[in-house]
C-alpha cells in the first residue's frame, strides 16, 4: 500500500464506466474490421474475375489489413490512460533545504528564423521560476554562433537583475515578458513598477530590433562587452571555435545580483566548435556538449531541456517534476518527467491540425499507463546521469540523487580560467572514440534523436512520466503555414522510421524490456512513413475505378456492408468525440482530418522515398529548422484559418494532384449516374462516399486552386503540373482498362 500522507504525487486512471465505454467500443469496432478482412477473403475466394481484378482486390485487402492493425495499435494507447497530480506544498514542506541544483538547456540555431528577441524571451522566463535562484543555471546553446545572439543575452542577463525581482514580487504566473506584456493589461490602479519594468523592456526590445536589422553588431558595441572576443576566430556557423561565456556566474567575479539584491541564476552561452568536415550532429550534439560543460559547472543532477521557442509558462513547474523524482516511493524508477508540447499560437480552428491535441490530451496518458511517455525532446525534465547512460538497478535504489551537485565550488578559479579550461568539452573532436551519442548523452544519426533517447532509456529499466497540468508547463511556436507543417512532420517521420529500421526497433530492443503496450504506443508514431502507401491506395485506386465502374466494396444490399458502415460510423463518431471531450472545436477536428490526410500522403510518402533512397546512397539525414516567423500577409491569412499553398514543392503538387483526380473520377462517377443511376448507386454506393468525402475535404484546396488571388493560392506551375498529371492518371486508366 503506497502511504498516501509520504507520497508527492498521484495517479489516477479514468472511471470505471468510461474505461467500459472505451472498451465496448475497441471490442465492438474490432468484429467489424474482422469481418471486412473476412469478406475480402471470401470474395476473392468465390468471386475470381480477373488477374488484374485480382491484383486490385488484393491491394485493398492489404490496406485495409494495415489500417485496421494500426487502428488496433491506437486502441493500445487508450487501454489504460494514468493522469499525475503532484504535492508541491509537501515537497517545500520535506525538502526545501536539499532542492537540489536544476540545469536547463535551452538550444537555438539559426537568428534568422529563431529571432533572439523569442529566444531570451525564453531563457528569462526559465531563470524566473519559483525556486531559489543559486541553485539554478541556465545554458543556451548556439548552433548559430551568432554574435547578435549573444550580444542579446548580454541584453537580457542586464534586464534580469529587474525582471526576477519582479516576477518573484508580484508572483508572476507567466515568467516569460513577451507573453506577460500582450496579454496582461496594466494593473489597476497603474502601478509604478508595471510601468518601469515596462518600458525597459520596451528599451531593450528596440536595441534588439536594431540590431537585427543592422545584421552585425557594431564596432562600438563589441567594445562594451569583453565576451566578443570569442568571435575574432569565427569564420561561419559552420567553421569556428568554441565560444563559451558565462554571464552570470554565483559567488564569482560575474555574479550578478537583482535590484533588490537577490540571487540571479546563473546564465552561460555556448557556441560549440564547428568544423565543415565533422558532423555536428545538430540537436543532440548541441545538448551533449552542454552536458558536458555544465558538469563541470553547476552539475545540476536534474537536467531540463527545452527549445528555443518554448517558454515556460508556469514558475511552478521545477516544483512539479521534483514532486516525481523526489517521491520516496516511486521516484527511484524515474528517468525522465515529459511535459505536453503546447503552443501559443494555434488558432481555434488549428487549420494546421498543430495543436497535437489527442496526442498530448489521449495518446500520451495511454503511454503512461504502460510504463512512460516517450521524451519529445521539449519541456522534458532528466536525470543527469540517466541521461548520461547509466542503467538502472534495482538493487542500487539511489535515493538521494538529488544531493551529489557542486555546491558552486566551481568557481574557485576566475570565470575566465573555467571557460578556457572548459572550450574543450565543447570541441568537434572531444566526441572521438568515445561513447558519446551511442551509451551516453542523447543518440545521433536520427532525426527524432529525443524519441530514440528516451526509449533507450526505458528499455534500461527507467520509468518515465508524462505531467499534464490543468495550465500548461510550457508553450512554443507551431508552424504557421502548409508547407514547414509538411516538412516538420516529414522530419518526424523519417526519424521515426529510422527508429523502425535501427537495432531500437522497440519491438525487437524493447521485448521483455518494456510493457508491450508501450511497444504497441511507440508502433503508433514509427509506423507513420509505411503508412502513406496504403492511404495512397486508398485514395487513388477506388476512386479510378469509379471512372469504369467498377465496384470494390460490398453492394447496398449485401450484408457485408454492415460493417463497413459500423466502421465508418463509429471510427469517426469515436475520433470526434475524442477530440471534443480534449477541448477542440468541431472546425478544428475537421481541419484535423484534413492534416491526417495531407500529411500521410505527402510527409509520410517523402519521408519513406528518401529514407529508402538514403539507404541506398548511404548519405547522412538533415534537420531543417522549422521557422518561427512568417511574414505579415502570410500570418493574416493563418490567423484567418485560410490555408498557404503558396511553396511550388513536390508535397503541395502531390496533394493537388490527388484532390484534381479525385474531382475527375468525381466527374467520371457524374457520367456513370447519367447511364444507369440505380444500378451504379446500388453496386457502388461506397466508392461514391469516399470519393465525395475526399472531394469535400479537398474544398479548401479547390478554393485556393480556382478562386483566390492572393499570394497563398496554388502557384500556377503546381496547378499545371498536377492537372497534367492527374488527367494523364485518369485517361490511362480509362483506356488502358
Ligand atoms: O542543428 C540544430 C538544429 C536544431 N536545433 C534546435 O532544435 C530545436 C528544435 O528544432 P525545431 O526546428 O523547432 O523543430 P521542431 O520540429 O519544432 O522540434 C520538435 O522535434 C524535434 C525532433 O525532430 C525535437 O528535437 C524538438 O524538441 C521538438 O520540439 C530548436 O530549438 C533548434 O534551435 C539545434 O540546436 N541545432
Ligand atoms: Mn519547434
Amino acid at each position: 500500500m503506497r502511504n498516501e500522507d509520504v507520497a508527492l504525487f498521484e495517479s489516477k486512471g479514468v472511471s470505471k464506466s468510461m474505461l467500459l465505454c472505451r472498451r465496448a467500443f475497441a471490442g465492438s469496432t474490432s468484429l467489424a474490421i474482422l469481418s471486412v478482412w473476412l469478406y475480402r477473403c471470401f470474395y476473392f475466394v468465390y468471386d475470381y474475375q480477373s488477374h488484374a481484378h485480382a491484383l486490385v482486390w488484393i491491394g485493398m485487402f492489404a490496406a485495409e489489413v494495415w489500417f485496421g492493425l494500426c487502428w488496433l495499435l491506437t486502441q493500445a494507447s487508450r487501454w489504460n490512460l494514468i493522469y499525475r497530480r503532484t504535492f508541491k506544498d509537501k515537497l517545500s514542506y520535506r525538502h526545501e533545504k536539499e532542492l537540489p541544483g536544476i540545469d536547463i538547456f535551452g538550444c537555438t540555431a539559426d537568428p534568422t528564423i529563431e529571432p533572439p528577441i523569442m529566444v531570451i524571451n525564453t531563457v528569462l522566463s526559465v531563470m524566473a521560476y519559483d525556486y531559489p535562484s543559486e541553485k539554478l543555471s541556465v545554458y543556451l546553446s548556439d548552433d548559430g554562433g551568432s554574435d547578435i545572439t549573444f550580444y542579446v543575452l548580454t541584453l537580457a542577463s542586464t534586464f534580469a537583475k529587474h525582471w526576477i525581482p519582479y516576477c518573484k514580487k508580484y508572483k508572476l504566473e507567466t515568467p516569460c515578458p513577451a507573453a506577460y506584456f500582450s496579454n496582461s493589461a496594466p494593473p489597476t490602479p497603474a502601478s509604478e513598477d508595471w510601468a518601469s519594468i515596462r518600458e525597459l523592456y520596451e528599451e531593450m526590445k528596440n536595441r534588439i530590433q536594431s540590431v537585427t536589422e543592422l545584421g552585425g553588431i557594431s564596432k562600438e558595441l563589441r567594445l562594451e562587452h569583453n565576451g566578443f572576443t570569442g568571435w575574432e576566430s569565427f569564420s561561419s556557423p559552420r567553421d569556428h571555435d568554441t565560444i563559451l561565456h558565462i554571464l552570470i556566474g554565483v559567488s564569482s567575479s560575474r555574479e550578478v545580483k537583482g535590484v533588490d539584491g537577490c540571487a540571479l541564476p546563473n546564465l552561460i552561452y555556448l557556441a560549440r566548435e564547428k568544423r565543415p568536415q565533422h558532423p555536428h550532429n545538430f540537436k543532440a550534439g548541441a545538448i551533449n556538449s552542454l552536458i558536458r560543460v555544465s558538469e563541470q559547472m553547476s552539475n545540476g543532477p536534474v537536467i531540463l531541456t527545452l527549445d528555443c521557442d518554448m517558454y515556460s509558462n508556469s514558475t511552478r513547474s521545477l516544483r512539479d517534476a521534483l514532486c516525481f523524482f523526489m517521491d520516496e516511493e516511486k521516484g527511484y524508477e524515474i528517468a525522465f518527467v515529459q511535459f505536453p508540447q503546447s503552443f501559443e499560437n494555434v488558432t481555434r480552428n488549428d487549420i494546421y491540425g498543430s495543436s497535437l491535441r489527442t496526442d498530448m490530451e489521449v495518446d500520451f496518458h495511454g503511454m503512461d499507463g504502460f510504463g512512460g511517455s516517450m521524451y519529445i525532446g521539449t519541456g522534458c525534465f532528466h536525470r543527469r546521469d540517466t541521461l548520461c547512460g547509466r542503467v538502472f538497478s534495482k538493487s542500487q535504489r539511489d535515493r538521494g540523487f538529488w544531493r551529489k551537485g557542486n555546491d558552486n565550488q566551481y568557481f574557485i578559479e576566475t570565470a575566465y580560467d573555467l571557460e578556457e579550461r572548459l572550450k574543450d568539452l565543447a570541441s568537434c573532436t572531444f566526441e572521438k572514440d568515445t561513447q558519446w551519442g551511442t551509451e551516453m548523452g542523447l543518440k545521433y544519426g536520427c532525426a527524432v534523436e529525443d524519441v530514440i533517447t528516451g526509449l533507450s532509456i526505458q528499455c534500461n529499466g527507467w520509468k518515465s512520466v508524462y505531467y499534464n497540468p490543468e495550465r500548461k508547463g510550457f508553450l512554443g511556436l507551431a508552424p504557421t503555414s502548409l508547407h514547414p507543417t509538411l516538412v516538420q512532420h516529414k522530419r518526424w517521420s523519417e526519424g521515426d522510421l529510422q527508429i523502425l529500421l535501427s537495432k531500437y526497433n522497440p519491438a525487437s530492443y524493447g521485448f521483455r524490456r518494456i510493457h508491450p503496450g508501450l511497444i504497441m504506443g511507440y508502433y503508433v508514431y514509427i509506423l507513420w512513413a509505411p503508412s502513406s502507401l496504403p492511404t495512397l491506395y486508398y485514395c487513388i485506386i477506388p476512386s479510378l475505378h469509379l471512372l469504369i465502374g467498377n465496384s470494390l466494396f460490398p453492394q447496398i444490399s449485401s450484408l457485408w456492408i454492415i460493417p463497413y458502415a459500423y466502421i465508418i460510423f463509429s471510427a469517426y463518431a469515436y475520433s470526434l468525440a475524442e477530440f471534443l471531450w480534449s477541448g477542440g472545436t468541431f472546425l478544428a477536428w475537421w481541419n484535423d482530418q484534413r492534416m491526417w490526410l495531407y500529411k500521410r500522403t505527402s510527409s509520410y510518402f517523402f519521408a519513406l522515398v528518401d529514407t529508402i533512397s538514403r539507404l541506398v546512397k548511404y548519405s547522412s539525414t538533415t534537420f531543417t529548422i522549422t521557422s518561427k516567423v512568417a511574414d505579415q500577409d502570410a500570418y493574416q491569412r493563418y490567423e484567418q484559418d485560410i490555408m498557404d499553398f503558396e511553396t511550388p514543392s513536390p508535397m503541395i503538387t502531390i496533394l493537388v494532384t490527388l484532390a484534381m483526380l479525385n474531382l475527375f473520377c468525381l466527374a467520371g462517377l457524374a457520367k456513370q449516374l447519367l447511364v444507369d443511376f440505380s444500378r451504379t448507386l446500388e453496386t457502388m454506393i461506397l466508392q461514391i462516399i469516399q470519393n465525395f468525402f475526399l472531394v469535400v475535404i479537398n474544398l479548401p484546396l479547390y478554393e485556393a486552386l480556382f478562386e483566390r488571388k492572393d499570394k497563398g493560392k496554388v502557384p500556377s506551375s503546381v496547378t499545371v503540373k498536377s492537372v497534367f498529371l492527374a488527367l494523364l492518371a485518369c485517361a490511362c486508366f480509362t483506356f488502358l482498362h
